[in-house]
């Protein structure tokens, strides 16, 4: 079957950014969640911080193009997201990993990669290589044939990865990714990110600061549905200065320390 190419996939180095939002603002229910974010990422890994309720997960959702934008503009890959803009030439690049993962527990790893493999388009010939690549990456060959309600939490959160990262995505979202993984695999995750990080551009949230100052090359911070701080995590961990500030790390001093002056600056 030949497939539709949209310009995002045949026109890969004229556009700007990788992910450009602008005064966005996403609904999430009846509340803006995200609201007048300005954001501007390309490869590398960013590590999306915020409290709870800040609006990384609906920020995320609206990146994979499951929520529209409710106002400003997000561009992803040159195009510019609208109710316009026929999404699927760009959901074929981008990998998603939501906070809630549905599976079929009835299928094996294996069949579950391919399906999602299918669902993305990918062409019928690559999906075996991609899915066995993806396994492989996740660390979790030797069970590759056994179904999905049979695994650990943390083994089912692998499988998620690999469903993200089978089609060889531009743009990689992955929330929370790390829950539930024992510290072994943590550690492994890091190391794939870090790949990955090099010709891809991946968002990840978390609440793990530490994860983000060993695993990111760049640290966004949110609050409110607004960006906060954008950096390196040297400048996450220099934050803080001489402060005592609530943390058992630099990177979590800076992070309490960067939230507190912001919301004083607020208040003020
Ligand atoms: N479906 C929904 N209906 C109503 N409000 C929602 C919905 N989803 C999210 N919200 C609200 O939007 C705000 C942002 O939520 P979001 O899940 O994006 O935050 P988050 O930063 O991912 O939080 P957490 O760290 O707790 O996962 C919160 O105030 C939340 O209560």
């Amino acid at each position: 079957m030949v497939r539709a190419v949209s310009t995002a996939e045949t026109a890969p180095t004229t556009y700007g950014w990788t992910i450009q939002a602008e005064a966005l603002r996403v609904r999430a229910g009846r509340r803006m969640a995200v609201d007048g974010l300005d954001l501007s990422v390309d490869a590398g890994v960013h590590g999306l911080l915020g409290p709870n309720g800040a609006g990384k997960t609906t920020l995320m959702r609206s990146i994979a193009t499951v929520l529209r934008p409710a106002g400003g503009t997000l561009t992803l890959l040159g195009e510019k997201v609208s109710g316009r803009l026929d999404l699927r030439g760009i959901r074929r690049q981008i990998g998603y990993l939501p906070q809630e993962f549905g599976f079929y527990r009835r299928f094996t790893v294996r069949e579950f990669i391919e399906y999602i493999a299918w669902l993305k388009e990918m062409p019928a010939a690559e999906i075996p290589g991609a899915v066995q690549r993806a396994i492989e990456r996740v660390g979790l060959t030797d069970r590759a044939q056994d179904r999905m309600k049979t695994l650990s939490g943390g083994m089912v959160r692998r499988v998620g990865i690999a469903q993200a990262i089978v089609n060889d995505p531009a743009i990689l979202l992955l929330d929370e990714p790390t829950a539930g993984l024992d510290p072994e695999q943590r550690m492994q995750f890091r190391a794939l990110l870090r790949e990955l990080g090099t010709d891809t551009c991946v968002v990840v949230s978390t609440h793990l600061v530490e994860d983000v100052a060993a695993a990111c090359t760049d640290v966004v911070l949110i609050d409110n549905g607004r960006l906060v701080f954008q950096g390196v995590p040297a400048d996450l961990s220099a934050a803080a200065g001489d402060e005592a500030g609530d943390g058992d790390s630099a990177a979590e001093r800076g992070y309490s320390a960067i939230l507190r002056r912001h919301r004083d600056k607020q208040v003020k």
